[in-house]
């Protein structure tokens, strides 16, 4: 077994390679700008160990970033004093709406109050997903609550190393994106697909209501609101090695395929097929707090969203969770597959760092001749929910994610919803596997540079 990117990093007592061809080629950036070599090292030196070594982070968008950094320590030696209050935003200000915006003086003096700050710890970062300890005490609160007031919970944004800030705005249900067809229609739902005599919490009835036939006649959930550990096992087990062997495929021309080359698309390299959780819904009798109710009341544990120094933001729980917990949906614009390969085309353009989008590609695999507006996603990128921020594990994510249906029958269109594949610490970071082949190039989730500090990681480059 090969040891983990973390421990080849943490270790690595190598100091800067003066003559190295990539400090000469910044250096040489620098100086394109007026600024001198003794000026560039000493930033580029304390950026190379705060970005723990990733030169593609300092490299990116032409060394803007190693530019902000030295006019600041520039700026700084001119003695203009960065007071707490210079380094946020006045609350007033961020509370207008639920769009996070960084001006770039913010960025800059971030960066630079990180670089004099942290000189000499940054050395102790994690990129794996184990427990951190120093969370409470080095916060820095940037929002009490993304949400807005919009969730059950607050969540807490806090930057503790001054990365930029997230600009998306909050929302709690997916909505459509133009000719996305998104079938919610009460005629879909037959009365024997529901449950319409009943009343109160249907997981406590002697007999299960027709709205646990999808599962095979057994609720997916316990009474306390947690995934039976059967139904659970048997939904890790379709993501056990290799992947391969889950995967189906489209009958007709694949939707991804089809967005690349219509006239002449590749053959379908497969879709996952999992299992369903069917709640119950509208046309049902029961109430809200029906024990088969749980994904569509929205999320209740403890969550907060924190800057990592490798993988941009990511989100961790303040609680203890047992195996099976909920945590939360994906919610986003539900867009049609070309949609997405067209926002992609845009966005590579840009070359924008982090990508928001999950295919709805479950039951393409069973499909003969799917139109386009049937072949969905969701993209989180400009509104979507806390999940946006879950970041990727490879194999041994603590969580997993299942389609749920909600309010149809019909699989072109489901909720995609997290739960806790074991029991998970306060403090862990959140992760689930995207279930990313890192050598596909031209899939829609795109692939990065994999930081996941897992042992089974998939990205061996
Ligand atoms: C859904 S977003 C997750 C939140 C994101 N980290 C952010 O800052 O908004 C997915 C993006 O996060 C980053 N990411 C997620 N998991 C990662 C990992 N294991 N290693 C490196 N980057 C990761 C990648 O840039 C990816 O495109």
């Amino acid at each position: 077994m090969t040891a983990s990117k973390k421990d080849s990093k943490t270790s690595d007592p190598r100091p800067l390679n003066p003559n190295g061809p990539r400090i000469r080629k910044a250096i040489s950036a620098m100086e394109e700008l007026g600024i001198s070599e003794d000026v560039v090292k000493p930033v580029l030196n304390r950026l190379w160990k705060l970005y723990n070594r990733e030169w593609k982070l300092i490299e990116d968008d032409n060394y803007r970033t190693l530019a902000d950094a030295i006019f600041e320590s520039v700026d700084d030696k001119k003695g203009k004093a960065i007071t707490m209050q210079d380094k946020q935003e006045p609350s007033s200000k961020r509370s207008h709406s639920s769009t996070y915006h960084a001006s770039s003086t913010q960025k800059k003096r971030r960066q630079y109050c990180q670089l004099v700050d942290d000189d000499d710890d940054d050395d102790d970062m994690d990129h794996s997903s184990s427990v951190n300890p120093s969370a409470s005490d080095k916060k820095s609160k940037i929002s009490d609550d993304i949400t807005k007031g919009q969730e059950k919970i607050k969540i807490a944004l806090v930057n503790e190393i001054g990365i930029e800030l997230p600009e998306f705005v909050y929302i709690t249900q997916n909505t459509t994106f133009q000719n996305a067809h998104v079938p919610f229609s009460l005629a879909r739902i037959s009365d024997e697909d529901c449950c319409k005599k009943c009343n109160g919490d249907c997981l406590s009835s002697r007999v299960p209501c027709a709205c646990s036939r999808e599962t095979g006649g057994e609720f997916a959930y316990t009474p306390k609101g947690l995934l039976k550990d059967k139904f659970l096992d048997a939904c890790i087990a379709n993501y056990s090695e290799p992947q391969k062997e889950n995967l189906f495929y489209c009958q007709g021309c694949c939707p991804l395929e089809k967005a690349k080359d219509a006239h002449h698309p590749e053959p379908c390299n497969g879709h996952p097929l999992k299992k369903f959780i069917k709640e119950c819904w509208r046309k049902c009798g029961c109430t809200m707090a029906c024990g088969n109710r749980v994904v569509q009341r929205g999320p209740t544990c403890k969550l907060e969203v924190f800057a990592t120094k490798g993988k941009g933001w990511a989100v961790r729980t303040l609680e203890y969770l047992p195996k099976g917990s909920f945590i939360c949906e994906y919610i986003g614009e539900i867009l049609t597959n070309t949609e997405l390969y067209e926002r992609n085309e845009q966005r590579k353009k840009k070359n924008e760092r982090h990508t928001y989008p999950v295919l709805l590609d479950n039951d393409w695999g069973s499909e003969q001749g799917l139109k386009d507006e049937e072949a969905l996603c969701l993209d989180a990128t400009h509104y979507g929910n806390v999940a946006r921020f879950i970041n990727h594990r490879c194999f041994d994510s603590n969580l997993i994610d299942i389609p749920v249906e909600v309010e149809t029958p019909d699989h072109h269109y489901y909720h995609i919803a997290f739960f806790t594949k074991r029991n998970v610490e306060a403090n862990e970071e959140l992760t689930w596997d995207y279930g990313i082949d890192f050598e596909d190039k031209l899939h829609p989730i795109k692939a990065f540079r994999c930081h996941c500090g897992s042992q089974y990681c998939r990205d061996a480059r």
